[in-house]
This record gives C-alpha cells, sequence and structure tokens, in this order.
C-alpha cells in the first residue's frame, strides 16, 4: 500500500470515529454447514465504520493501493463484553451512531457537493475542485450547515466540528490523491436518498429550523452531474426529462409532501438553478 501524502495535512492523526460502515451480525450461512451452526461461540461481531479516502486505482496497479496518510476505524465495544482485543488502529466506541453520522454528514457531504460542484464548473478532480473558490465556498458552507445539525442533536462542540471540519478540508486538498470527480460524485440516487448525505441533514435542519440553503445548492449542483458511465445519473436524466416535480422530488428523495423540506425540494427539481459545464 501506498501512502498519498499531504505534507499540509501530516503530523496530527487524530483517531475520530467515521463511516464507511458495516452493521449487523450476518455472514451468510447457505450452506447447512454443521461447522457454522455455533459460530457465535467462536467469534464476535461489532458493528464498524472506516474512513479513509482510496481513489480510483492505476490500471494494472494490483494491490499496491493509493490511499491518503489519514485514517480512522471505529468499531463498537458492546459485543467484546469488556474484553476487546489490543488490535492497532482501533477506537472503540460505545455508541457508533453519532459517529457514522459525523463522518457521512461532514466527509460524505463535503465529498459530494465537491465532486458535483466541481464538475459542474469544469474541474476534474476534488483537489482541483477545492482549489476553486467559488466550489470551496459551497463545501464550507454546506459543512457549516451539517455541523450545526451535529451540534444540536448529538453533543459536538462547535470547537471539535470547527476542527474536524479543518481537517475533513485539508484532506480534500491532498493533491497527491487522484481522485476524479466522477468517483465521488457517483451514483447520484443513492447519494440524494432520503437517509443519506444531502436530504437526510437537510430534512433534519428543516425539521429544527436551521440553514440548509447550502444543502440545496448540491442537490442542484447534483442534478447537473452528467459523466458518462454512471447507470444512476442516466436514471436520474430520466427522472428528470419524463416526470413532473412531485413525482420526481418523491422518487428521487423520498421526501413526503408534509415535510417541512418538500418544498424548497420541489422548486429545486423543477427549476434548475446551475447549467451543466460545457467542453
Ligand atoms: N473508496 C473510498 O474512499 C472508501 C472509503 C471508505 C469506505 N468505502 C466503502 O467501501 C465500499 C467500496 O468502495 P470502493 O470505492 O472500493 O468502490 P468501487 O466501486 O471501486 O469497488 C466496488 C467493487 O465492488 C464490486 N461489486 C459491486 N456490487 C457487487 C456485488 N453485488 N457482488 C460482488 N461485487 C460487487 C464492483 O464490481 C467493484 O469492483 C463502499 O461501500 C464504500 O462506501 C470506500
Ligand atoms: O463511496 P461513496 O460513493 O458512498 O462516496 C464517495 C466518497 O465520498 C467516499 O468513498 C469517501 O472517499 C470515503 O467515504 C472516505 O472514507
Amino acid at each position: 500500500m501506498r501512502l498519498a501524502h499531504d505534507h499540509h495535512d501530516r503530523g496530527h492523526e487524530r483517531v475520530q470515529p467515521a463511516g464507511g460502515t458495516a452493521e449487523g451480525r450476518h455472514i451468510p450461512v447457505e450452506h447447512g454447514d454443521a461447522e457454522h451452526d455455533d459460530l457465535d461461540e467462536k467469534a464476535f461481531f461489532a458493528n464498524t465504520a472506516v474512513d479513509r479516502i482510496v481513489p480510483v486505482q492505476a490500471e494494472g496497479s494490483g494491490l499496491d493501493v493509493v490511499v491518503e496518510d489519514f485514517h480512522e476505524w471505529a468499531v463498537e465495544r458492546g459485543p467484546f463484553d469488556g474484553a476487546e482485543p489490543d488490535v492497532p488502529g482501533i477506537t472503540w466506541v460505545d455508541e457508533l451512531g453519532p459517529y457514522i453520522e459525523r463522518k457521512l454528514f461532514t466527509v460524505n457531504t463535503g465529498h459530494a457537493t465537491t465532486a458535483w460542484h466541481g464538475a459542474r464548473t469544469g474541474h476534474a478532480t476534488i483537489a482541483e475542485a477545492i482549489s476553486d473558490p467559488e466550489v470551496s465556498a459551497q463545501v464550507t458552507a454546506v459543512l457549516e450547515e451539517t455541523s450545526s445539525l451535529l451540534v444540536a442533536k448529538h453533543g459536538f462542540s462547535e470547537e471539535e466540528m470547527t476542527s474536524y471540519r479543518t481537517k475533513v478540508l485539508g484532506r480534500f486538498a491532498n493533491a497527491s490523491l487522484p481522485d476524479p470527480v466522477e468517483r465521488v460524485g457517483r451514483s447520484p440516487l443513492r447519494k440524494l436518498s432520503r437517509e443519506d448525505r444531502i436530504i437526510g441533514p437537510a430534512a433534519e435542519l428543516a425539521e429544527r429550523g436551521l440553514g440548509h440553503e447550502a444543502l440545496l445548492n448540491a442537490l442542484s449542483a447534483a442534478l447537473v452531474f452528467t459523466p458518462e458511465g454512471d447507470e444512476e445519473v442516466d436514471r436520474l436524466q430520466e427522472i428528470l426529462s419524463s416526470s413532473d416535480p412531485d413525482a420526481a422530488t418523491a422518487e428521487i428523495t423520498g421526501l413526503e409532501p408534509s415535510h417541512p423540506l418538500y418544498a424548497e425540494v420541489r422548486e429545486r427539481i423543477a427549476s434548475p438553478v446551475y447549467s451543466r459545464h460545457s467542453e
């Protein structure tokens, strides 16, 4: 494994748990194999969250994977009943939920926002996009919104969220990571779904009467994200061109018409704010 160092980013690998999660304790056992019947007596299964940016790899590079040097691995301690193994790199947490949301609504919300605004302004990679003041202003604004939710909902302090955001923005700016906007913005229907990184926090902010304009801007940027070879991009464009705004809002976001966010999202879907980047 090769580390793509960002020299501005080194020296303080604060361990903060995060997403890229694996939940549940179900390894499929489909063969009626008696050997698996007592699996619970032989192993512990714990929910976990991983945070490390792994960009698209060069063709033919095999297991020689380029990654950032930052990494976090959070594991719920409950299943180990006080006998957690000493595994280097694990941060043991009592409850994974707040850390998963902090990671999803900061790293992944900010990442998708960078990718979609970056693509519409003609940038190829995340590092290039975040160096553009127009993109970085959108990303900063989006992360201030999600931080206000994380502070209100989970009790993270303003100071730790400010520091977490700074760290995340530094990771995006790592020019040694060749991370294309197509990878980070991929699968827009998944990313715009009800509980995911954009509509999830925007809905909760709207419910609490807190600001969410930059999240709506990220949604608008996603609607003009049209790289080739992504089935969800194609389906999203099909929905936008063939469905009325209410049907499109329901299918893309899963929001109920009675939700406080609904009217604003419907408006964004009905009336484009941005145009696609043209070569
Ligand atoms: N790349 C990152 O920075 C990163 C960081 C943390 C967590 N993650 C998580 O790790 C997972 C993989 O991410 P990635 O970036 O390597 O994605 P990727 O698209 O590069 O790789 C996914 C692979 O899974 C294969 N695949 C998809 N569906 C499958 C199926 N049903 N059965 C078998 N194989 C299947 C695909 O063909 C592809 O080779 C995702 O859940 C992602 O959220 C990624
Ligand atoms: O994997 P996705 O498509 O959900 O999101 C793209 C990236 O934001 C994601 O892969 C990050 O690089 C990763 O979550 C960092 O830990």
